[in-house]
């Protein structure tokens, strides 16, 4: 936990208690269903909840922005980023339901109420609903931008400035994309990791933001 406030040293009690409640949730219902690697429940606080942070270093979601959570698994990157953004709304969906039960419980454990989680695959989801969508280690780029592009909202002129975009993906990516990315002629932008936090582990790893 000291992990987390170290590099975010703004948070609220009550989002310290939300992070801290964390630990003990996810090793309870690891041992029921496994949503992650034992090992990586070690270390859950580095490799799971500040990984998933990162992406609160290069956004500010705005309050009632909408978010959806691509293939969130066990809840990464959704759970985090919704203690770190209290005021808006997460939609986290993936397509097998055992996953989901263990999202939905720890979030009502912690008492997160801008999050609601869903048995669904991405590709059903409701057509220019969303701000943004989050993602970590779902599917290559051009299959992630294909299955979400029509549900998220397009920028308005009015609602960039200077040339930043309001609206698009942000991906948690790691290790080489020069292969992945060869072929996307879409605009995108990288942001490093390691440039955020000095651990080893963010070494290679990266955000791709692709604004829409
Ligand atoms: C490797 S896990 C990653 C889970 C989580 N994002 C994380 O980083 O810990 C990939 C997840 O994506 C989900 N998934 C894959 N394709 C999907 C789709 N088309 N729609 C919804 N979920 C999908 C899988 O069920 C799985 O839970």
């Amino acid at each position: 936990m000291e992990i987390i406030k170290h590099y975010f040293p703004n948070l609220t009690e009550k989002q310290i208690e939300q992070f801290s409640a964390l630990q003990n949730l996810y090793a309870e219902w690891n041992d029921k269903i496994n949503v992650i690697s034992r090992k990586d429940v070690e270390n859950l606080y580095e490799r799971h909840i500040l990984h998933s942070l990162s992406i609160g270093k290069i956004v500010e979601f705005e309050p009632n922005d909408n978010i959806i959570d691509i293939g969130t698994g066990g809840g990464f990157p959704g759970i985090p980023l919704a203690i770190l953004f209290p005021e808006t709304q997460f939609h986290l969906v993936d397509s097998i339901g055992k996953k989901i039960k263990v999202v939905t419980e720890v979030a009502k454990e912690i008492g997160l109420d801008n999050v609601v989680a869903e048995q669904m695959r991405v590709e059903k989801a409701k057509k220019n609903n969303y701000d943004f969508a989050v993602t970590r280690a779902v599917a290559q780029t051009s299959k992630l931008y294909h299955w979400i592009k029509p549900a998220l909202r397009k920028n308005k002129p009015s609602l960039m400035e200077e040339g930043e975009f309001k609206h698009g993906i942000l991906a948690l990516k790691g290790g080489d994309l020069k292969e992945e990315l060869a072929n996307f002629k879409h605009f995108y932008r990288l942001y490093n990791l390691s440039d955020m936090f000095e651990e080893e582990f963010f070494e290679t790893k990266k955000i791709l933001y692709i604004p829409i």
